[in-house]
């Protein structure tokens, strides 16, 4: 029986929501099951667009008033815009007063970090640190990969994945470990045992983010555990790190490692654990042959077999993979599921095998039926992928007239730290030379800048000297700027998942954000398919002395039960 349902209540059960639309795949096996792990996901991540097919069935929406501060009001009508409700300055500065509280509301779990199976060690440097609760997708993860499981990590953005990995492999590997036991793999004392850990994330800025997060809970005195190999830096200097430092752990992007793995310079044979952040992204056609090497290379010891393909010491022996995305596409669980060994899927409050995940049966695990379309096609839909406070905007605008109506939304919400999205990396100049014109900070960050151009960037960003970060979908992925409360579309994302990376970037950990796509006219039906896509209420609002006015109702979302 269909049940209507707010879009915020929508969002809290958004774990136990089907996948809403499966990418297709049907390509012929290559030479052996890394490479056809790639060519399953490659192709097909290039191929969801706006325009793939939709979906009906377990979600449909109803416009029905929403009995919260947001009303309905016609955006033609003068007078009834006058009684429109105003979100202005002063609620906004109270919300930013509130920041403790919904921190506090964010997506923690009850269990502490000691009763995840955490070393002392590692509890104390956490505590030294600042993390005393785990988030639920960390109470999930921590345990399961703790038990030498291949896992694909399915959660929110901002809801602290990285941890989720890290900490398992810190139990295992340099200075905090657990204590060794006899027998144990790596469990030498004293004794380096060359790289024990390889983590791959697909953009340089992501890949030294969590090297930063690697060493924070190192600490100071082990730094040298770590060594990041992203592109763009001096690869010598790479080299004579990894020779000299000798670090258990590396960190890097797909053609570095890569590069190295080739050269000779980067042994990871005998490397127990491989991380892919950003699974889905690092599994698309641009990284095919890198991606390609470091499954063929990292951890892939000979006589493994030997013991049998499922035997505990074949398990131990070969590299344990841990997989990440706030959004996990049909493709990927399939690929996943035909290369792992008996691979799990976590999210937050749940832990399922891959391998009873269907296309028509997905990643829901709910209480809801299995979807009522069983369309192969579908991907899991990003409702699971977005942060449940986080608030949605449209504004329509003429095109000329974008950066003044951004400028107009960054005074209305008194934003402080706003990251920008366009889709072509020539016009950032111009926007943030028009920003800049009226008297407001603004950088570019985009691809064809320097490494040292792009770190500077993102410090200044990050310590409030650029208060609008204009970007491309370069910092879509991963960045983690704790106090972004705006993104701006600019120009529309390509597909519902691209819009779930950009808005991830504010509501980090449970905090405010809002999210506003700037668009003309003829574009507001692909804001409304995103909408549908998405689960979410976009409702068009404006920009107008100061403040934002909602100018449309809010939808609501209808769930079959
Ligand atoms: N248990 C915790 N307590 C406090 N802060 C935490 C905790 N876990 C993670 N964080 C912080 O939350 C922020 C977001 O974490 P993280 O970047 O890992 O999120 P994510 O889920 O990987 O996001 P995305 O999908 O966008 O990559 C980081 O600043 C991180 O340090």
């Amino acid at each position: 029986m269909p049940a209507l349902i707010s879009t915020r209540l929508l969002l809290l059960v958004g774990e136990s929501l089907p996948i809403k639309r499966f990418l297709p795949t049907s390509r012929t096996a290559w030479l052996n099951s890394s490479v056809r792990f790639l060519s399953q996901v490659a192709p097909d991540h290039a191929s969801l667009t706006l325009s793939s097919p939709g979906f009906k069935g377990e979600t449909e929406t109803s416009y029905k008033t929403k009995s919260n501060k947001l009303k309905h009001w016609n955006s033609s009508s003068e007078a009834s815009k006058k009684k429109a409700k105003a979100i202005g300055i002063n609620e906004v500065k109270a919300v930013g007063a509130k920041k403790t509280q919904q921190i506090e509301l964010g997506p923690f779990a009850a269990k502490s970090f000691s009763e995840l199976g955490l070393p002392p060690l590692l509890i104390e440097r956490l505590e030294n640190e600042g993390f005393t609760v785990p988030t639920e997708v960390q109470s999930a993860a921590i345990p399961t990969i703790l038990k030498h499981n291949d896992v694909v990590i399915q959660s929110y953005t901002g809801s602290g994945k990285t941890l989720a990995y890290l900490l398992p492999i810190l139990s295992d590997i340099g200075p905090l470990r657990n204590k060794p036991s006899e027998g144990d793999i790596g469990a030498e004392p004293g004794k380096k045992m060359g790289i024990e850990a390889v983590v791959v994330a697909p953009s340089r800025e992501l890949g030294m983010q969590i090297v930063r997060e690697f060493e924070k809970i190192l600490g100071p005195a082990n730094k040298k555990v770590v060594q990041q190999l992203v592109g763009g830096a001096n690869r010598s200097r790479q080299e004579e790190a990894l020779k000299k430092n000798k670090p258990a752990i590396v960190i890097g992007t797909p053609g570095r490692i890569a590069e190295l793995s080739a050269a000779g310079k980067l042994q990871t044979h005998g490397c127990r654990f491989l991380v892919l952040d950003e699974v889905d992204e690092l599994l698309s056609f641009n990284f095919r042959e890198d991606m390609h090497r470091i499954l063929e290379h990292v951890g892939r010891k000979s006589g493994a077999a030997m013991h049998g393909p499922k035997s505990p010491i074949a398990r131990r022996a070969e590299r344990q993979m841990i997989m990440v995305s706030a959004t996990v596409p049909f493709s990927v669980v399939r690929a996943v599921r035909n290369w792992g060994c008996d691979p799990l899927l976590v999210q937050a409050k749940k832990v399922t095998p891959l391998e009873t995940i269907s296309p028509s049966q997905p990643v829901n695990l709910s209480r809801s039926a299995p979807s009522s379309n069983p369309n192969p096609n579908m991907v899991q839909g990003a409702i699971e992928s977005l942060p449940p406070a986080l608030k949605h905007y449209y504004c329509v605008t003429k095109l000329q007239h974008k950066v003044d109506t951004l400028r107009r939304c960054v005074h209305a919400l008194d934003a402080k730290f706003v990251i920008a999205f366009m889709n072509h990396t020539k016009q950032l100049k111009d926007v943030v030379f028009k920003l800049e014109a009226r008297g407001m900070k603004a950088a570019e960050l985009h691809g064809d800048l320097g490494k040292l151009a792009r770190s500077t960037t993102l410090k200044k960003f990050k310590n409030g000297e650029v208060r609008v970060l204009v970007t491309n979908e370069l910092s879509a992925r991963g960045l983690d700027v704790a106090e972004c409360d705006l993104v701006v579309n600019l120009d529309l994302p390509t597909d519902s998942i691209h819009y779930a990376h950009r808005a991830g970037r504010t509501g980090r950990l449970g905090r405010n954000g809002t999210v506003v796509t700037i668009c003309e006219e003829p574009e507001v039906f692909v804001v409304k398919k995103l909408q549908k896509q998405l689960g979410i209420s976009v409702p068009s609002c404006e920009f107008t002395e100061g403040k934002l006015l909602v100018t449309e109702e809010e939808k609501l979302t209808t769930v079959r039960s």
